[in-house]
């Protein structure tokens, strides 16, 4: 995608649609219990395939680059008694990790085996009735193995009892988990490390149809923010709420703080327009801990070198085992807008800001974040955008919206 210098509409309004994370959680609620319909369901890529695998009753079942349903689908498949199915993904996502899940599932009773490597996906899955109700898992890798075993657990018979081992990663995801269970009836507790989710005692109430309306991706919503903060004019969002799920609205706090980008909600309509300050005094430094919200790190490294504030981003950790090594990515390609930076295995700061060549050809080593979240930089600099489709992971109409906010 070829990106010419442009400068930013004032006043456009985009409708994103609804959050992956939160549909994802829905479509694998939604085939364990049957009274559930969902609205605004995500676009991406990642909850289609997720939902035709649910659909399917295939032996082989390919995910691709998602994550989520890698891991969600993993509980799921391991209580569907007596279906056997080979659960397989990209060559990136049989380098992702999924083995603490395995091992728990396996603690439970479950009957899985890994097919190539160990450790890795693909794996083999034979459906059976998961006896033990209570299982220990380290909770620093990837907080989706814990949603994945949250999402089964009302179905066992004795409900479960998670024990979250070591420091908890990407919290937001279990409580966005949690407050979806709780809004679909099932009744659950978090009390330091150990999360217990009670069996679904199946009563009237809990068979009358629960209409589940999925509020708009904040993730998404992210580049607009970024676009707002180096355009510093307005932009619109509609179906986003005041008080969200997602733990990516961190977002506006983030904004507001850092850059003078304030949300300003317009009530009834659930729109928000995000408004920049005038006369906003830039930060020296940012100094923030993005273990909380890791898919928004990559947009805050892009907007602070566009406004060339030095930043040290801290909690990323995980950036390591998603679509790609983020942190890699992220320090050769703001090497290429600008910006000399320096990784640890869980940070990454900038050291230096230099003026970056005419023209810039960002590469996106398949992850659609590296697209969506350098393109505002176009505010600054003509840009090209390899592989510009990795959008369609999260975000199909990316580049449609994006144009739809520039001259
Ligand atoms: O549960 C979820 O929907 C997600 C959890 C996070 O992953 P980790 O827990 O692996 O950090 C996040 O990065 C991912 O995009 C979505
Ligand atoms: C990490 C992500 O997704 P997943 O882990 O579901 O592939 C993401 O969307 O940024």
């Amino acid at each position: 995608m070829r990106l010419e210098k442009s400068t930013l509409k004032d006043n456009e309004t985009i409708e994103i649609s609804g959050s992956k994370s939160i549909s994802n959680r829905l479509l694998i609620l939604s085939a364990l219990f049957e009274n559930l319909t969902i609205e605004n369901l995500s676009n991406a890529q990642d909850t289609e395939l997720l939902d035709k695998a649910l659909k399917s009753n295939a032996e082989i079942i390919d995910i691709h680059h998602a994550g989520t349903a890698m891991r969600f689908l993993t509980s799921y498949l391991s209580i569907q008694e007596g279906r056997t199915t080979i659960l397989t993904g990209s060559d990136r996502m049989k380098q992702r990790p999924i083995q603490y899940l395995v091992d728990a599932l396996r603690d439970l009773g479950a009957d899985i085996s890994y097919v190539e490597k160990e450790g890795f996906p693909p794996l083999k899955i034979l459906g059976k009735k998961l006896e033990k109700s209570s299982v220990s898992i380290p909770a620093n890798i990837s907080s989706q193995f814990i949603s994945s075993l949250m999402l089964i657990g009302s179905k066992l018979e004795n409900g479960l009892e998670i024990n979250l081992v070591g420091k908890i990663t990407s919290r937001p995801y279990l409580e966005m988990t949690l407050k979806i269970l709780r809004n679909i009836g099932i009744s659950t507790q978090w009390e330091g490390q150990m999360i217990q989710i009670f069996p679904n005692i199946q009563t009237e109430k809990s068979s009358q149809i629960i209409k589940c309306i999925t509020e708009s991706d904040w993730s998404s919503a992210s580049y607009y923010y970024s676009l707002a903060a180096i355009g510093r004019k307005c932009i619109n969002l509609k179906s986003f709420r005041p008080h969200s799920l997602q733990g990516d609205s961190a977002i506006k706090e983030i904004y507001w703080n850092f850059f003078g980008v304030n949300t300003i909600s317009q009530g009834s309509e659930s729109k928000i327009s995000l408004m920049p300050e005038s006369s906003f005094v830039f930060p020296d430094l940012i100094s923030l801990d993005m273990n909380d919200c890791p898919d928004i790190a990559q947009t805050l490294c892009v907007t602070a070198t566009a406004l060339q504030i030095p930043f040290e981003i801290t909690g990323l950790s995980t950036l390591k085992v998603k679509e790609t090594d983020r942190l890699i990515a992220l320090k050769n390609e703001l090497f290429k807008i600008g910006c000399i930076s320096e990784i640890t295995e869980d940070s990454i700061y900038s050291t230096k800001f230099f003026e970056p060549n005419q023209t810039t050809f960002i590469e996106t080593y398949d992850d659609h974040r590296m697209a969506m979240s350098f393109a505002p930089f176009c505010l600054i600099k003509d840009l090209t955008i390899e592989n510009d489709q990795v959008v369609d992971k999260s975000y199909p109409q990316f580049w449609a919206d994006f144009a739809q906010v520039l001259d």
